[in-house]
């Protein structure tokens, strides 16, 4: 599945909902992770299969079999691959596909492996075609070729590798190739959390970060975070701020109201550019169908940060569809912002006069 929300634009990562980690969010994500699986809310297939697997390897003795996380930014990867560590009572080597440019680069770091050891290796699927055949072979037989020499006079000297556990993670895992997916004996897919599970999400950081919260202020929070636990964590301590500044510190659902209003972010977790894209394909053209290029002028933004930001969330939430003809609003679109379809025909958009050039 194809998770572009926000992952590898620019734009993404200075949105306060953008799920993709900010600096800030890097310095207090550490204090915030569930350090077991008893502490890791939601996911219950994922907690309860993986759990299994841990499980399984300890009785055994044994070392446990590769996994794979998949699964949009912000959801859990990084933090369920600690958790695994944890739970293996195993050390933890990380690093990424990016940092892996040469087949050499992944040869040390498997050689340096501790048996039992976990490789966490983060977005998996950049990694370079040479690396990634080495690590076929290392997952599969726990050996890698060494290349000695250059030219005709090279050599390839095995070498075994101790026993370890592959934990890759993906955004993207339907970039990964067949052969890499298959040799994961385990494939956890992370799915976004129910506003129920955030609730706890938010609580749980609540109590580590010392913010009073009552329940229907975590319930208004966890509505605008888009399914994602590092955003509720972090539309919490904007949250935190502005009961601290303009308030006692206690967090109400009133509180939360206006804390995330002052960051225009709406009850549904949209914020000022989700909600220009749908107000223009709205009042400017009748709801659709509109062409992505036509929509991106009309909002002031480039095609891409509208296509790649804005329209992930909007096409989740049920409120813009991505056709052949071009963007359409759906019938919750209208809802959400407070506005009445037009009927076919008829006059519809109130205060628009555009409806008879573009309307449906
Ligand atoms: N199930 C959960 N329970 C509680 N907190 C969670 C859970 N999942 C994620 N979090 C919180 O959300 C933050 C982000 O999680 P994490 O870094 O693991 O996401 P990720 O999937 O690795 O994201 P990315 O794709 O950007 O690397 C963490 O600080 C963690 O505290
Ligand atoms: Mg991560």
């Amino acid at each position: 599945m194809n998770w572009d929300d926000d992952t590898d634009t620019g734009t993404g990562a200075e949105r306060l909902v953008g799920a993709a980690a900010d600096g800030e969010d890097q310095a207090v994500e550490a204090a915030l992770r569930p350090k077991d699986l008893s502490e890791f809310v939601g996911q219950e297939k994922v907690r309860q299969q993986l759990d299994l697997v841990l499980r399984a390897a300890r009785q055994r003795g044994a070392t446990a079999d590769h996994v794979l996380l998949s699964g949009a930014p912000g959801l859990g990867k990084t933090t369920l691959s600690m958790i695994i560590a944890a739970e293996m009572n195993a050390p933890i080597r990380i690093t990424s596909g990016p940092a892996i440019q040469h087949a050499g680069d992944l040869a040390a770091i498997l050689s340096s492996l501790q048996e039992g050891e976990i490789l966490f290796l983060d977005e998996i699927h950049r990694m370079s075609r040479p690396a990634e055949e080495m690590l076929y072979m290392a997952m599969e037989d726990f050996r890698v070729d060494v290349i000695v020499g250059k030219g005709p006079g090279a050599t390839a000297i095995p070498l075994e590798l101790p026993p370890f556990t592959l934990v890759g993670a993906t955004t993207r895992a339907g970039l990964l190739p067949p052969p890499l997916r298959d040799r994961f004996g385990f494939t956890a897919h992370m799915e976004f959390y129910d506003p129920g599970e955030l609730q706890r999400v938010i609580h749980r950081s609540a109590g580590l970060l010392d913010v009073e919260i009552d329940t229907e202020g975590a319930a208004e929070i966890a509505g605008r975070s888009r399914g994602t636990p590092r955003i509720a964590n972090r539309l919490l301590r904007r949250v935190r701020d502005y009961a601290q500044v303009r308030a006692d510190g206690r967090v109400t659902r009133e509180i939360a109201a206006a804390a995330l209003g002052v960051y225009e972010v709406d009850g549904r977790g949209l914020d000022r550019l989700d909600r220009a894209v749908l107000e223009a394909l709205l009042k400017l053209f009748g709801g659709g169908p509109v062409g992505l290029s036509t929509l991106a002028v009309a909002v002031g933004e480039e095609r891409e940060t509208v296509e790649e930001v804005a329209e992930p969330f909007l096409v989740r939430e049920g409120l813009l569809a991505r056709t052949p003809r071009g963007r359409v609003a759906t019938p919750a679109a209208w809802t959400h912002l407070g506005l009445v379809p037009p009927q076919a025909g008829g006059p519809g958009i109130q205060g628009s006069g555009q409806q008879g050039l573009f309307g449906a």
